[in-house]
């Protein structure tokens, strides 16, 4: 497993957002993370790419007990989080915010040519087939822009790539568009961490599912565990679906 999370515990206050979640991903795997609103999913992202730190628990990277102090820590780990609001400037071009936050190194000047160059054959590698990346990000598709964020995480040097709800906002057509780079960062070696509320965009992409439910861990299916229909059952929520969760768990 390059990240692991062994029984960890999150409290606000008076309020319990995680209570003994263990997970864990591998190379080329998706682990899809799913649960209801208010189920602990932005408290999870948070404390892997180390916005929040664990109370109790343990947090694991390639197998050693850490702390992520920062978003810079998880990162120069090789934890990278695309949020939904994707730190994209739309006014500026593809290429451009395909190199936004990368600092030049010291002394050397930045080379617009091999920058356009090498955003286009990133983009390209991920199937994406954007010929002008001059145009501003902002004219691209949502799936197309969720994509680009994925390339852009992957050209950095990204092995656990953390996408918070990255087809939520988008229709069928351009949800299937990211569930396929979704699956190509898988195929080129990433360990993914899809977090989303929609089971019918989880199972197509994962290996295997974790869901949560008021903070809590309510069990992890593999693919071949558990069809679409009823993962929908068990996010559906209802203790009467918690029943149906430790059936299928016992089968
Ligand atoms: N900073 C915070 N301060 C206080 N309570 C918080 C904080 N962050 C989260 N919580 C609480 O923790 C619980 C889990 O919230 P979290 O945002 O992790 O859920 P979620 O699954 O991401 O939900 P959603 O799908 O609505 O974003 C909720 O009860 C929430 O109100």
């Amino acid at each position: 497993m390059i990240l692991e999370t062994r029984g960890i515990g999150k409290r606000f206050g008076s309020v319990l957002a995680l209570r003994e979640v263990s997970m864990g991903v591998a190379a080329g795997e998706v682990l899809c993370v799913l649960g209801d609103n208010g189920a602990g999913k932005s408290t999870l992202i948070k404390i892997l790419s180390g916005v929040h730190q664990h109370d109790t628990g343990a947090l694991l990277v390639d197998g050693e007990e850490v702390r992520l102090s920062s978003p810079r820590d998880a990162l120069d780990r090789g934890i990278a989080t695309v949020y939904q609001d994707l730190a994209m400037i739309p006014l500026m071009s593809v290429w451009r915010n395909f190199f936004l936050g990368s600092e030049p190194r010291k002394g050397l000047a930045f080379d617009v040519a091999r920058a356009r160059r090498v955003a286009r054959e990133e983009l390209r590698a991920m199937g994406i087939d954007i010929r002008d990346v001059d145009q501003p990000v902002g004219t691209l598709s949502g799936g197309e822009r969720q994509s680009v964020a994925i390339a852009r995480a992957v050209h950095f040097g990204a092995r656990v790539l953390i996408l918070d709800e990255p087809t939520s906002a988008l229709g069928v057509k351009q949800a299937g568009v990211v569930l396929r780079y979704i699956a190509r960062a898988r195929d080129r070696g990433l360990a993914v961490i899809f977090i989303t509320h929609n089971p019918h965009h989880a199972h197509p992409v994962g290996d295997r599912f974790l869901l949560l439910n008021r903070g809590a861990g309510m069990g992890e299916y593999a693919k071949a565990d558990i069809t679409a229909q009823e993962l929908t059952a068990l996010m559906s929520g209802g203790a009467e679906l918690e029943e149906l969760a430790h059936e299928l768990r016992r089968e």
